[in-house]
């Protein structure tokens, strides 16, 4: 607090000295305090609201419930809720931003109870509650998780138990659907099971939570090990663990798996919680985790196969973070299908690969391997934005069909639901 007090007296100070001279409130008559600097500061009558506030020459700053907020004018003129402002009914800003001074101060500040208002120099008031602006500062969102997550190998996944959605469950009640999309959250994987094996009920079964993404695979797809696409998952070989579509500019959010035959041998499903490995990787290299989230990289998918012809390129980083909090959304790892790497400079290239060597050994451990044989019947969803899939070779006759899904929309049937996502 003290610290927090003579820093503002310096650039108070720091101001007069530079001739700016800023607004300063007057002391309100039933605050008694005990530093003299403290005459710069707004304190709320009540005590227990717990607010102190100052208007600084560019910045408001407000201290409410244990939190140090800082806000630009600018910020607090274009989120006005007023009603010539904001549309409550789209939910839209009417206001234009443009017009809005770039200069702009309000000419008073007050609190009432728990609302602020601000008046600006062409009369307008702006009210503001003080838990919306605390919920909606900077400040509030860089402590909060945006998708909370249980991050999982092999043994904390199995440890879990997590349950199985019936499918008339998951068709017929919100519950069914809930509770799957709650686990899909959690963990990134989910099941559906007692689905009738055919292309058509996995449809529906997609439908119900998103809209299916159509790709150049199709809409639904649906393959065997018979090559009609230039592309080792339509052959009987191992494929090591990795995302799909690492080579569109936004990565397929969900991929739905359902065997619906297999008379033959290996086959099995390998599962691997991407954000876990990531998550050794910050533990245990930092900067190595930073480059990975830094270097920007394409991959690509080439085919000329017969009518299938596609060049797709996707450009972006293996591990995505927001800015603001750090946290991890997106995990693109496919060394099938990277391209050529010529977007950075030979001794970064290096320190990439080192990075790189270090998260694929966390992928890699057994421990963190998660392996399911798919039935017909047990349809699997995974967060292709998070969990890498791969199979073991197999032997004999294997159908699988499936679709990709739009993540916003399966994040939007989660909101919906009242879940946080
Ligand atoms: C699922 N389905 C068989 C349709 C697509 C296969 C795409 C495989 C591609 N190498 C990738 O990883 O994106
Ligand atoms: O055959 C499988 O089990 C999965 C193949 C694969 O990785 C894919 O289709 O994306
Ligand atoms: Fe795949």
């Amino acid at each position: 607090m003290w610290c927090h007090r003579l820093s503002h007296l310096q650039s108070r100070l720091q101001d007069l000295l530079r001739g700016r001279v800023t607004r300063w409130a007057l002391q309100q008559s039933n605050f008694k305090s005990l530093f003299p600097l403290a005459i710069y500061w707004h304190h709320t009558a009540s005590k227990s609201l717990n607010c102190v506030w100052q208007q600084h020459e560019d910045h408001f700053e407000l201290q409410y419930a244990n939190n140090v907020m800082r806000f630009d004018y600018v910020w607090l003129r274009d989120h006005c809720r007023s009603a010539s402002c904001y549309n409550s009914k789209t939910h839209q800003r009417s206001l234009d931003t443009a017009s809005v001074d770039l200069c702009i101060q309000p000419q008073t500040i007050h609190l009432d109870e728990t609302t602020l208002f601000f008046t600006w120099p062409d009369g307008h008031v702006t009210r503001y509650d003080l838990d919306w602006l605390m919920k909606n500062s900077y400040e509030g969102q860089k402590q909060k998780v945006i998708q909370p997550r249980i991050l999982w190998n092999a043994e904390i996944y199995q440890q879990a138990q997590v349950p199985a959605v019936d499918f008339q469950t998951f068709l017929e009640t919100k519950e069914g659907l809930k509770n799957f999309l709650q686990n899909f959250l959690l963990y990134g994987i989910a099941f559906v099971e007692n689905v009738p094996p055919t292309q058509k009920h996995t449809e529906k079964l997609a439908e119900r939570i998103s809209l299916i993404r159509e790709t150049i695979y199709g809409r639904m797809w649906f393959f065997t090990s018979d090559f009609s696409r230039g592309d080792t998952a339509y052959t009987k070989l191992a494929l090591d663990r990795h995302t799909d579509t690492t080579y569109f500019q936004e990565p397929c959010g969900i991929q739905v798996f359902h065997c619906l035959k297999h008379e033959g041998t290996g086959g099995r499903t390998l599962l691997v919680d991407g954000f876990y490995a990531a998550e050794q990787v910050l533990q245990k290299a930092p900067e190595e985790f930073e480059l990975l989230s830094k270097v920007p990289l394409k991959h690509e998918y080439i085919e000329n196969v017969g009518e299938c012809q596609n060049h797709m390129i996707g450009v972006g980083p293996v591990l995505n973070i927001y800015p603001w909090n750090k946290e991890l959304y997106l995990i693109r790892y496919n060394n099938y299908d990277r391209a050529v790497i010529n977007t950075v400079p030979y001794d970064v290239v290096h320190r990439w690969y080192t990075a790189h060597r270090t998260l694929t050994r966390e992928l890699r451990r057994p421990e963190n391997e998660f392996w399911v044989k798919l039935k017909p019947g047990k349809v699997l969803f995974i967060d292709n934005w998070r969990v890498l899939h791969g199979r073991e070779s197999f032997t004999g006759y294997r159908q699988l069909c499936g679709c990709y899904l739009t993540r916003d929309d399966v994040l939007n049937t989660a909101r919906l639901l009242g879940l946080q996502a």
